[in-house]
């Protein structure tokens, strides 16, 4: 008991690492390290030198994201999630009443696949449709660069799900049968914090909310790139630590769904957008390679032991909620509605009323 302890507090961190992806190739021993700590008591990391992510590319990436959100608003709102029952488009945060109000717009993706009827269940119309691409007259790179994009993240997440086999001493296809098979499936957004205002500086306890805390639900790795600072995450002493600005770096975290399959093992770490941080505009494109939505997650047998899990910090009582529910199907529909709560109050009134009385938003 007393070494458990001793090790949960030596197993604290002060900042986020950064990783250099290619020490995967060129000295493992060091990459698999490095990785350990990361994945096991950060739940964070930033890796630098990832091929198809170099900071032109990345640079290219974040101009059209500035064109598209320095369109008109009647350009954008006419691409807004409110035509989109799987929420793609754009939409903006910082009109929101109460806790979810943040300063922020966004343009959400998925997979282009055909939306499912309206007899469907909410969890199936949530997650499958049509991205709303804008016209290619007024953007013309815009599709291709998105896919393209896409797909190198999609390479990343492969590659990636190999590397944690090998951490967790799985075969390196262990985890391939938690994937969609026919169809890649993931989901992603272009994000848009405003820079800070003399009216947001009054803020007190140092927060400014770019984006609510939380662990990312669903999911089992987290990848995003970003134009500057403003992400961070949350040690186990509580306090908050900026996640480091990389040129052509790769942000990537846990999520609580890989933290269950591993028992803990994986860390899903506290994480938050501050607005503070951020003195122009700050844009990110976080993606994630979706899993077998009818797939439950339980921890591995191998993992199953009680002593092996980490006690998790900063329990969030909405999260614990959400995490409670049975179905995951049903599980996976209230949590996309707890994340876009502006749009899905509209779109799914009844779901998004049953998902307030069990306090999941
Ligand atoms: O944009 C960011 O820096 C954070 C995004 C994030 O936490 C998320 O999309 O889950
Ligand atoms: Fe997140």
């Amino acid at each position: 008991m007393v070494q458990r302890r001793r090790r949960r507090t030596e197993a604290d961190f002060e900042e986020v690492p950064v990783i250099d992806f290619t020490l995967a190739e060129r000295d493992p021993e060091a990459y698999y390290k490095q990785l350990r700590f990361a994945l096991e008591d950060v739940g964070f990391l930033v890796f630098s030198n990832i091929p198809g992510f170099e900071d032109g590319f990345q640079k290219e990436l974040f101009a059209t994201a500035t064109d598209l959100f320095g369109r008109p608003q009647e350009w954008k709102d006419a691409l807004g999630t409110a035509n989109s029952h799987s929420l793609r488009g754009y939409f903006r945060a910082d009109t929101l009443p109460g806790p979810h109000k943040a300063y922020a717009e966004a343009y959400r993706f998925g997979a282009d696949l055909p939306a499912p009827g309206e007899d469907a269940p909410f969890w199936l119309r949530l997650h499958e449709g049509p991205n709303q691409w804008p016209a290619a007259s007024d953007l013309p790179q815009f599709r291709e660069q998105m896919n393209t994009l896409f797909s190198r993240y999609h390479a990343l997440n492969l590659a990636l799900n190999q590397h944690i086999c090998h951490l967790l001493d799985l075969p390196s296809d262990g985890l391939d049968e938690f994937f969609p098979t026919k169809t890649i499936e993931y989901n992603s957004a272009i994000w848009h914090y405003f820079p800070l205002t003399p009216e947001m500086k009054k803020a007190e306890n140092g927060f400014v909310q770019g984006m609510h805390e939380h662990r990312d639900p669903s999911t089992f790795v987290t990848c995003l790139i970003q134009s500057r600072a403003g992400l961070q995450v949350q040690n186990h002493a509580g306090r908050w630590l900026d996640v480091p600005m990389v040129p052509g770096g790769v942000v990537c975290n846990i999520g609580m769904q890989l933290m269950k399959l591993t028992g803990g093992k994986l860390v899903a770490t506290t994480h938050r957008v501050n607005t503070l941080k951020i003195s122009q505009d700050r844009f990110t494109i976080p993606y994630v390679l979706s899993t077998r939505l009818e797939k439950e997650i339980r921890p591995l047998p191998q993992f199953a032991s009680p002593t092996a899990a980490k006690e998790h910090v900063a329990p969030n009582p909405k999260i614990a909620k959400l995490m409670s529910i049975p179905d995951p199907l049903v599980r996976s529909g209230y949590a996309r509605l707890s994340l876009f709560p502006a749009a899905t109050a509209k779109l799914y009134p009844k779901e998004f009323e049953e998902a307030h009385q069990l306090g999941i938003v």
